[in-house]
């Protein structure tokens, strides 16, 4: 039996933004990794994704640039850089910075026997305090015909070899539409299937539409209201079809439908799983007594960023404060050329909360630095505002770097920005944040 203050199931983000603070604090601290420590985001999920798209996305900007043309892709390149960024899949250096602040990593498949007591494998650890941190992993659908082994999950579309003649991408989702992208510019025919009526379908449908339009300009074929009804895998492929009664055929069925936390194992804790599955929490991220939650298992917003914050606030709380979460201004990037990014309400959501908006958009050209980048540029934003307060609620940006220019939008939710002060921000000429003060005006 060994004795611990806190017990960390999980290396992933919420893992590692808890367990070195606690041990730098002089509690006694262990973390259980089953698989590699860093967990999704550095190895099968944002960095790769991200690598992934880079070329893509500076190929469609030279491409759009007067006078610069088409530069070439070296796969292999582009394939090795990918691999240096995720580590060669080896987990030794994040291992080891770990131990270095003062962490007992445990390795191997943690299970709560109950509040007090994880046991892996034949190792038993006693603790005050279990924080879980287990992420969440792939959902396959259980379709007619399909074989998981033979589908590629985000795991294998991030850590491919070698790109697919074709490729099917099923799930028309923050996932579905990255990988659909990079694929399409490394030189895959591909084709994005999703259910719904729209892309990306909790975000507002401008949004939608304009995801619609850079999938179709980077050369996907999108098709919605598709619902894959059956699979069929043969030595070319896989064959889809959809309940239209289309029929489609690829060397590559991906599938990105979404993802399920990952609780098997934890029901000695004797947590609450909501109607998702997710570990409920209440603010300070506590699930039980003595057994916190962070990050994808608890369901709230599966980012990294996410995580870390629930990290923090679990930390804070642990160590003898009180700390609530606040999750209104959590950006919403997707890494698309060019970005698509979202911050606070939807007219959807503020419709749910009972809250009265109103909105402007105003298409990116309205920025004199959209035409620096080309005469072509698509994109544009949206700004809501509570009615009644006069306070930014919400905010969208697709176009160049919009994952980078929506905190602005995101710091005025956050600190409930009267939109008069927005409207009398003098931002600096031309960039594109010149957008949230034109929008401010517009309303
Ligand atoms: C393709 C893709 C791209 C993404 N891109 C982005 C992005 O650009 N930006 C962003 O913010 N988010 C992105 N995400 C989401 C992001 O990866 C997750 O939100 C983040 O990894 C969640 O961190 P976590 O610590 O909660 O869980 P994880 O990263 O899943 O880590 C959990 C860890 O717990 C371990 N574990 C689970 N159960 C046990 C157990 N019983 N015992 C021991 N260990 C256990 C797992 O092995 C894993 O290492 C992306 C996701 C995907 C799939
Ligand atoms: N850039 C980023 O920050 C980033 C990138 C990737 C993922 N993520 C995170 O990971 C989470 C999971 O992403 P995801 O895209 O896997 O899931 P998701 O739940 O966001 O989207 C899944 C999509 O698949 C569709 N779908 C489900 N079953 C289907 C079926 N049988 N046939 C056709 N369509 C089907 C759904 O309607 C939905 O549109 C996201 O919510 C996001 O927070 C973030």
């Amino acid at each position: 039996m060994e004795r611990f203050d806190c017990v960390v199931i999980g290396a992933g983000p919420g893992g590692r933004a808890v367990a070195p603070v606690l041990a730098g604090a002089g509690w006694r601290v262990a973390v259980v990794e089953a698989e590699l420590v860093g967990g999704e985001c550095p190895y099968w999920a944002c960095i790769p994704s991200k690598t992934l798209l880079r070329p893509g996305d500076l190929r469609s900007e030279a491409r759009r640039a007067p006078g610069v043309g088409e530069p070439s892709l070296d796969w292999d390149a582009v394939r090795d850089y990918r691999d240096y960024m995720v580590s060669g899949l080896d987990d030794a250096s994040k291992a080891q910075a770990l131990e270095a602040r003062g962490v007992v990593l445990v390795r191997g498949e943690a299970r709560v026997a109950e509040p007090g007591l994880v046991v892996v494998g034949e190792r038993e650890l006693r603790c005050r305090e279990i924080v879980i941190a287990s992420g969440s992993r792939a959902v396959v659908p259980e379709l007619h015909g399909l074989q998981r082994g033979r589908v590629w999950t985000s795991r294998e579309v991030t850590t491919l070899r070698e790109v697919p003649g074709s490729a099917i991408v099923v799930g028309a989702g923050p996932v579905g539409i990255e990988c659909a992208q990079y694929l399409a510019e490394l030189g895959s025919t591909v084709t994005l299937m999703g259910r719904s009526p729209r892309l990306l379908r909790r975000e507002d449908p401008e949004v939608s539409e304009h995801v619609f339009d850079l999938l179709r300009a980077h050369g996907v074929e999108v098709r919605t209201r598709a619902a894959v009804a059956a699979v069929t895998h043969d030595d070319a492929g896989a064959q889809v079809r959809t309940d239209d009664g289309g029929l489609h055929h690829s060397e590559r069925l991906v599938v990105a439908t979404g993802r399920a936390p990952r609780v098997e194992g934890l029901e000695g804790a004797g947590v609450t799983l909501d109607e998702r599955g997710a570990i409920a929490v209440d603010e300070r991220c506590r699930a039980a007594e003595g057994i916190w939650a962070v990050g994808d298992v608890t369901g709230v917003a599966p980012f990294t960023h996410v995580a870390s914050y629930q990290g923090r606030v679990a930390v804070a709380n642990l160590l003898g404060g009180d700390a609530r979460a606040d999750y209104r201004a959590i950006p919403r990037v997707v890494f698309g050329s060019p970005e698509v990014a979202a911050v606070g309400l939807t007219a959807a959501r503020a419709e749910e909360a009972g809250i009265a908006t109103e909105s402007a958009h105003l298409p990116l050209r309205d920025a004199d630095r959209a035409e620096i980048y080309g005469t072509d540029l698509a994109g544009g934003v949206g700004l809501r505002v509570d009615r009644d307060r006069g306070v930014v609620v919400g905010a969208w940006a697709v176009g160049p770097h919009a994952g980078e220019w929506i905190h602005t939008a995101a710091l005025a939710v956050k600190a409930e920005l009267p939109v008069a002060v927005l409207r009398d921000f003098v931002p600096q000429f031309p960039t594109f944040d010149e957008l949230w003060s034109q929008a401010a005006r517009a309303l």
